[in-house]
């Protein structure tokens, strides 16, 4: 790869943020999303199943997205592996052949939305929709997400799991999203630091044409599920060149804003966050659990502290919906979110 090439992957995310206005929309739930319509994810290929069976819904559920404001769609590979496709009785062809289409799809997807915009499809943001820059993130869910045996929540694998064992794992996946045209991989809810170090390596090794995001998942505000803390886990991202942001998603809203903080400490580097609704979820019975009444938008009214607090990529995670984003994008953009009840004490 040119020097010019390498240059422009690290900046790609403050280039892309300046081009937004300092600030951007990251996309919602998009697997929850694809259950709203009906799809049945209740397998382990969780919403990378709706890339054998309704890739329509897919398409449909990016261009939720978009119309209401996202500037990074991340595709529906979180759980799309080549392990995982093959164990449903797929080739490894096949398997390759459908992460390439979880790209294509969010490609797509943005053509569809750009060229609707032009056209004056859509009363929202038709004005100013030409100006919504947009990139595609290739998602890589954890390791955990594979066995989808609620490990992807506790980030513990055992002892028999190294460091290269994840390598060996994630590398096929990445080089493939790398070259599908993706814009960049967001390796999403790190549940430990062992899978961070294997990311940072691997990065590095492939030298990769595009740059990546890592954002981590804590339960208690402090650590990632294996309980390695958040500001060691966020070094190891800071260090990497090819990270140009660094987060926390899939994350109570509540605990958002002290990560941010700690985040901040060790990394100058964008911060992205991109809290779930607040609901738990309970992986052994496949079921998200209210702990209290929750809806998806109360956080809105905190997206303007945590920008205060450094962040600038605001999104949302499961069971948060379009409207959610919507709500994101009216705060950033400087309208006021609908007045809405604050529930997390800060
Ligand atoms: N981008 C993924 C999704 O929204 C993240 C899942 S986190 C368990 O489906
Ligand atoms: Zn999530």
């Amino acid at each position: 790869m040119g020097s010019l090439v390498k240059e422009k992957t690290s900046s790609l995310m403050t280039e892309f943020l300046e081009k937004c206005g300092g600030y951007a929309v990251v996309d919602g739930g998009l697997a929850t999303e694809l259950q709203r319509y009906g799809a049945d994810i209740n397998d382990p290929l969780w919403s990378a199943k709706c890339l054998i069976t309704s890739p329509h819904l897919v398409t449909k559920v990016h261009l939720d997205y978009l119309e209401s404001g996202a500037n990074i769609i991340a595709t529906a590979s979180y759980q799309a592996t080549i392990q995982g496709f093959v164990a449903k009785g797929l080739s490894v062809g096949e398997a390759e052949s459908l992460l390439r289409r979880s790209v294509e799809i969010a490609c797509e997807a943005r053509e569809i939305f750009y060229s609707r915009c032009r056209k004056g499809l859509w009363d929202f943001y038709a004005g100013k929709a030409s100006g919504q820059p947009v990139l595609v993130a290739g998602s890589v869910g954890s390791y955990g997400a594979y066995l989808a045996d609620g490990s992807e929540y506790s980030g513990l694998y055992g002892d028999s799991v190294s460091k290269e064992t994840l390598k060996d794992f994630h590398r096929r996946r990445v080089q493939i999203l790398e070259k599908s045209g993706a814009d960049l991989i967001a390796f999403e809810a790190i549940p430990n630091k062992l899978e961070a170090e294997a990311y940072a390596d691997l990065l590095e090794e492939e030298d990769m044409d595009i740059p990546a995001w890592f954002s981590f998942i804590s339960k208690d505000g402090v650590r990632v599920p294996r309980g390695d803390s958040v500001i060691e886990c966020a070094k190891v991202a800071d260090a990497c060149k090819k990270v140009v942001a660094i987060g926390i998603n899939c994350t109570s809203p509540r605990f958002i804003h002290d990560l941010i903080i700690s985040l901040r400490q060790v990394t100058r580097k964008p911060i992205v966050v991109y809290p779930n609704s607040g609901e738990v979820y309970d992986g052994l019975n496949k079921k998200w659990i209210k702990s209290g009444e929750e809806s998806e938008e109360d956080f809105v009214p905190y997206v303007s502290k945590w920008k205060d607090e450094g962040a600038s990529l605001f999104g949302g995670c499961c069971r948060t919906t379009p409207n959610t984003i919507r709500a994101i994008a009216k705060v950033l953009s400087g309208e006021s979110p609908a007045a809405s009840k604050l529930k997390f004490e800060q």
